[in-house]
Parts: C-alpha cells; sequence; structure tokens
C-alpha cells in the first residue's frame, strides 16, 4: 500500500509513549556476583539501563569512571548528598559511600524504559520507602562457603576487608525475604536470563 502523504508524522520509536518505566532494584551480598550478573546483562541485553552509582572509594584496576562507578571525593559526595541528589545513599561495608544520582533514573523512568539499580540493602529499604513500587530482586549464592570462596578467589580486598564485608553479608542474607523475587547465582547466565526474564514480566513492549 502507498504511504499516505497527509498522515500525521510518527514520532521516533524512543519518542513513543510509553507511560512510565518500572525501577528494579538488584540487591545481594559481597561477592555473590552483581557486578558479574551486571556486565553479562550488559553485553547480552544492551537495551537494559543501568544506573551508574557514585561512590568514594577508590577505582580497582579495570573500574573506568563513568562507567562502574564516577569515583568522587568524600567533600564532593556529601555536597551532592546535602543538594538532594541522590535516589539513596550510604556508607556500605562500614567503608566507602555509594549513592544512586537521581537525575538520570528520574529522566529514564518518564521516557518509559527501565532502570536497573544494583545496590546494597540500605540502599534498597530506603528505595522501597520513596519508589514502593519498584520491582526489588535479590541476587543469592547457591551457598554461604562458595560465597567465601568467591570472595577470596576475586582477590580484590585483604583480610580485614573480607571479614567486614562477610560480617555485613550475613545480616543481608537474612534479609532477602524482604525482597519480590529471588535468584540464586548457581550460574551467570542462567542467573542473568532469570533476571532479565523478570524485568520484562508484565512488560509486552520490551
Ligand atoms: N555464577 C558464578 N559462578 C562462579 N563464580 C562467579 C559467579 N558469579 C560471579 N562469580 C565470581 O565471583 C566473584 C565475585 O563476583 P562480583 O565481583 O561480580 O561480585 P559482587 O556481588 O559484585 O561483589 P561486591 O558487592 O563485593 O562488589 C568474581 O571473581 C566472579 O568472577
Ligand atoms: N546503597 C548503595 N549501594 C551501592 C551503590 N552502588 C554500589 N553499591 C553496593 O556497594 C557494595 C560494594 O560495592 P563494591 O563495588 O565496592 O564492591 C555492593 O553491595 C554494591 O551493591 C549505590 O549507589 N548505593
Amino acid at each position: 500500500m502507498a504511504a499516505d502523504a497527509t498522515a500525521a508524522p510518527q514520532p521516533p520509536h524512543e519518542a513513543i509513549d510509553r507511560g512510565r518505566g518500572r525501577l528494579i532494584v538488584l540487591a545481594g551480598p559481597t561477592a555473590v556476583g552483581k557486578g558479574t550478573i551486571a556486565e553479562y546483562v550488559r553485553t547480552h541485553f544492551p537495551g537494559v539501563w543501568f544506573s551508574v552509582s557514585m561512590t568514594t572509594r577508590r577505582p580497582r584496576p579495570g573500574e573506568v569512571d563513568g562507567v562502574h562507578y564516577h569515583f568522587v571525593e568524600d567533600h564532593e559526595f556529601d555536597r551532592l548528598v546535602e543538594a538532594g541528589q541522590f535516589l539513596e545513599h550510604a556508607v556500605v561495608h562500614g567503608a566507602a559511600k555509594y549513592g544512586t544520582p537521581r537525575g538520570p533514573v528520574e529522566r529514564i523512568i518518564s521516557s518509559g524504559r527501565d532502570a536497573l539499580l544494583e545496590i546494597d540493602l540500605q540502599g534498597a529499604r530506603q528505595v522501597r520507602e520513596t519508589w514502593p513500587d519498584a520491582l526489588f530482586v535479590f541476587l543469592a549464592p547457591p551457598s554461604w562457603d562458595e560465597l567465601v570462596r568467591r570472595l577470596v578467589g576475586r582477590g580484590t580486598e585483604g583480610e580485614a576487608e573480607r571479614e567486614r564485608r562477610l560480617a555485613t553479608a550475613r545480616a543481608e542474607l537474612a534479609a532477602q525475604s524482604e525482597f519480590d523475587e529471588v535468584v540464586v547465582n548457581d550460574d551467570v547466565r542462567r542467573a542473568s536470563e532469570e533476571l532479565v526474564s523478570l524485568m520484562r514480566s508484565g512488560r509486552a513492549d520490551r
């Protein structure tokens, strides 16, 4: 059929009103594989939008500013807290500060796309207060011993920092019933696909 020259022009794909997007919160204990799953999803599901957190911790080898985190000094982080620029923020493992910049998330949600946050339990609890219709997903290890193996095997923390992280991990594992869904990271591909499928559930347009 010939195109109707009198028809109103169609908006570009991104501008089609798909309503508001959904906020998805992924949390779980240290070394369970949140970053690994995030990397897999970024590579295999490029349509998924990730929030890039801000942190005062130092970059690890291979971490890129603006991709894995926005790395900032303590005084800059505190200034942004004062200015109300975070959706949530917390001191994690009793050490560095982490926060989700509010603006980018609100813009993505308003544009009709979903936004995925990878944050700790304290942050997830704050988001539940302000954004109760978000989807809360807990990433769990197959076992405690496997979690410890992953943390030690990653080799990015010394003994004292590992102990601190494992203490937090016990409290986080005890809180998994607060979440809407629990995904066990027994296999990176399987767990990533389960997460994406949960994100897409109920969204016919994804
Ligand atoms: N399904 C899996 N099977 C085996 N090893 C895994 C699996 N998922 C992740 N790992 C490994 O576990 C270690 C920790 O993973 P990762 O750094 O992604 O954890 P994390 O949850 O982001 O940790 P943190 O919260 O401390 O930043 C890494 O060495 C990673 O390669
Ligand atoms: N409350 C928030 N927690 C965050 C955020 N970004 C990351 N995190 C969590 O911090 C720990 C440690 O991360 P690491 O990269 O130093 O190993 C981990 O549990 C992350 O999920 C955030 O913006 N807010």
